[in-house]
């Protein structure tokens, strides 16, 4: 379904400094209906990969396949048009707050160029109704919790019916039991429409509790893959330092090889201060996104 062959992304240097290669010659296969999480630390080119699928940051080397059509190969009208079968949600959410629930989702249709009205007021309609917010339609985003706001941003990413939904840190500026709530959507969303996910994040509990596959990124590179039922069975032990840390919700074990007591524990930011510092980012992305 999602098929990524030696993908690389490199930044250009600022000055005096060495190019920033995000990502670093990934291959990874995403079977269709599946749930792939993507965990690593701040910085090791999860975002970057994720942006790569749907090709918001095109690849500067590399082939990326979505349901059999190489992306890679695609730009302009051609490009616009795959990508309306990608859907995508972030961190902060991205709605815009002068319109109201239902016009958020009917962006996304009118950018996929849904041209009869009665067609995207249907379409609102069958995206709201799976996030159980059809009596929200008339609201504003200032009047929702952030669930609920996450909840509209699944609905917009769903109304143009994509077959793969990419989810950036879906969870990160909200509370557990709100993630719990906006996780079980995900898994009913793969479940019921047979969407393949494929969701970045810092917290091995999210992958713990909606994922099938792991990949596990260092320094732009996928270090390690395994399937998430591992993380249950008592005696699985990642092969790679960073796996064992973050399987292990920073219990260190020293294996052998590179001490896992060498890797840094990621840095921790206010939750608010990376709320504000992700939705800046992501509103950067929307257009494009929902273009
Ligand atoms: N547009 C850009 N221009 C220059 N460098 C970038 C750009 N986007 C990302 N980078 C750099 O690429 C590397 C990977 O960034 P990326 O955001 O993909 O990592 P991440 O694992 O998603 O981190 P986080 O969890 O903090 O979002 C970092 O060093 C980052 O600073």
């Amino acid at each position: 379904m999602i098929s990524l062959r030696h993908v690389s992304t490199t930044f250009p240097a600022a000055r005096g400094e060495d190019p920033i290669r995000a990502v670093d010659a990934v291959s990874l296969e995403i079977p269709q209906g599946s749930i792939q999480g993507i965990i690593g630390f701040s910085g090791a080119g999860k975002s970057t990969l994720l942006r790569n699928i749907n090709l918001l940051e095109r690849p500067t080397a590399g082939a990326v396949h979505v349901a059999g059509t190489e992306l890679t190969a695609l730009d302009g009208e051609a490009l616009r048009r795959a990508r309306h079968h990608i859907g995508m949600i972030f961190q902060g959410f991205n709605l815009v707050n002068n319109l109201t629930v239902a016009q958020n989702v009917e962006l996304s249709l009118k950018f996929a160029e849904v041209s009869e009205k009665a067609e995207r007021r249907r379409r609102v309609a069958e995206a709201l109704a799976i996030v159980d917010l059809a009596d929200r339609a008339e609201t504003y985003p200032a009047q929702l919790s952030g669930g609920q706001k996450q909840r509209v941003a699944i609905a917009r990413a769903l109304a143009t019916r994509p077959q793969v939904l990419l989810c950036d840190e879906p969870t990160s500026a909200l509370d557990p039991a709100t993630t719990a709530t906006v996780l079980q959507y995900l898994a009913d969303v793969n479940r019921d429409l047979g969407i393949t996910v494929v969701i970045v994040t810092h917290e091995m509990e999210v992958i713990k509790a909606l994922a099938d596959h792991v990949a596990v990124m260092e320094d732009g590179r996928v270090v390690e893959r395994f399937p998430a039922a591992e993380l249950d069975r008592e005696d699985f032990a990642p092969r790679t330092a960073i796996g064992e840390y973050l399987a292990g919700g920073g219990i260190r074990v020293d294996r052998g090889g590179r001490a896992a007591a060498d890797v840094a524990a990621p840095e921790q930011t206010d939750r608010a201060e990376q709320t504000e510092q992700a939705a800046a980012h992501d509103s950067h992305q929307l257009s494009e996104v929902v273009g």
